[in-house]
C-alpha cells in the first residue's frame, strides 16, 4: 500500500486531468474525485436512487442514467440544491476515494479533487499541489471544452475557493498558464522531489 499521498487540486478547467495524466505516465496511481463522483451515481446505485427521489424522474435521461447537464444547471443556479447534493454525494465520494487510496501500490499515490481544500480532503494528504491558472484562462478552457456558457463557468468558479486562498494553502504551486510541454518538465522535477519525501 502506498502510504504517501499527494493531494492535487485546482479549480474547474485548471488542468488537473492533463497534469495527473503526466504523473500516471511516471507510474504513479491517481484517484480522481470527478471519476468517483460518477461511480457513486451509476444506474442502480443508492446515490442515483436518492437523487431521483429528490428531483423526480425528470433528472434521468431516456436510458435511465443521470442527466448531468440538467443537474449541473440546477445546482449552480440554486445554492440550497447544491448543498443538498453535496451533503448526499461528498460522504459517498470520500469513502470510496479513501478505499481506493488504500489499495494503491505505486511509490506514492495522488488524490485529485477540485474541492480538496473546501471539503477538508487535504487532511488525508502528506503534501498538496495546486494547478494554478488565472480565472480568465479557466473560463476560456472550460467553455471551449464543455460547451457551457461563460456565465455558468463563472458561477461554478464562484462556488469554489478563491485562487488566492488555494495558493496560500497549497504546499506546491504549478503554473499551468503555459505550454504543456513546459509544464511536463516541472512535473518530472516535482516527481523526483516527491520521491525524496516518501
Ligand atoms: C453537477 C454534476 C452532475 C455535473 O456533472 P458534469 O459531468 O457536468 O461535471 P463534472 O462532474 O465532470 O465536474 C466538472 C467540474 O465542476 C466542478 N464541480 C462539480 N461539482 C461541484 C460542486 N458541488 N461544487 C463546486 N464545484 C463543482 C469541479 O471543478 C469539477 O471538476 C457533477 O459535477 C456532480 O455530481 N457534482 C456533485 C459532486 C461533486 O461535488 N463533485 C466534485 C468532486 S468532489
Ligand atoms: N497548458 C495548457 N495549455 C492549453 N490547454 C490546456 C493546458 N492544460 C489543460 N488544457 C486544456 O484545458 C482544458 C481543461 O483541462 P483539464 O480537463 O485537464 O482540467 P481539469 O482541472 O481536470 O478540469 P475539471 O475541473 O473541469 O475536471 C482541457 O481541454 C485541456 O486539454
Amino acid at each position: 500500500m502506498a502510504s504517501w499521498i499527494l493531494g492535487l487540486t485546482g479549480g474547474i478547467g485548471s488542468g488537473k486531468s492533463a497534469i495527473s495524466a503526466m504523473f500516471e505516465e511516471l507510474g504513479i496511481q491517481v484517484v480522481d474525485a470527478d471519476i468517483v463522483a460518477r461511480e457513486v451515481v451509476e444506474p442502480g446505485s443508492t446515490g442515483l436512487e436518492k437523487i431521483t427521489e429528490h428531483f423526480s424522474d425528470e433528472i434521468l435521461t431516456t436510458d435511465g442514467s443521470l442527466d448531468r447537464a440538467k443537474l449541473r444547471a440546477i445546482i449552480f443556479a440554486d445554492e440550497s440544491q447544491k448543498q443538498w447534493l453535496n451533503n448526499l454525494l461528498h460522504p459517498l465520494i470520500r469513502e470510496s476515494m479513501l478505499a481506493q487510496l488504500q489499495q494503491a501500490t505505486s511509490q506514492y499515490v495522488i488524490l485529485v479533487a477540485p474541492l480538496l481544500f473546501e471539503n477538508g480532503l487535504d487532511q488525508f494528504c502528506d503534501h498538496t499541489l495546486l494547478i494554478d491558472v488565472p480565472v480568465e484562462v479557466q473560463i476560456t478552457r472550460t467553455t471551449a471544452r464543455d460547451n457551457i456558457s461563460v456565465e455558468l463557468a463563472k458561477q461554478i468558479i464562484a462556488s469554489q475557493m478563491p485562487r488566492a486562498d488555494k495558493q496560500q494553502k497549497a504546499t506546491d504551486t504549478l503554473d499551468n498558464n503555459r505550454l504543456l510541454s513546459e509544464v511536463k518538465i516541472d512535473v518530472q522535477k516535482l516527481h523526483e522531489k516527491y520521491l525524496t519525501l516518501i
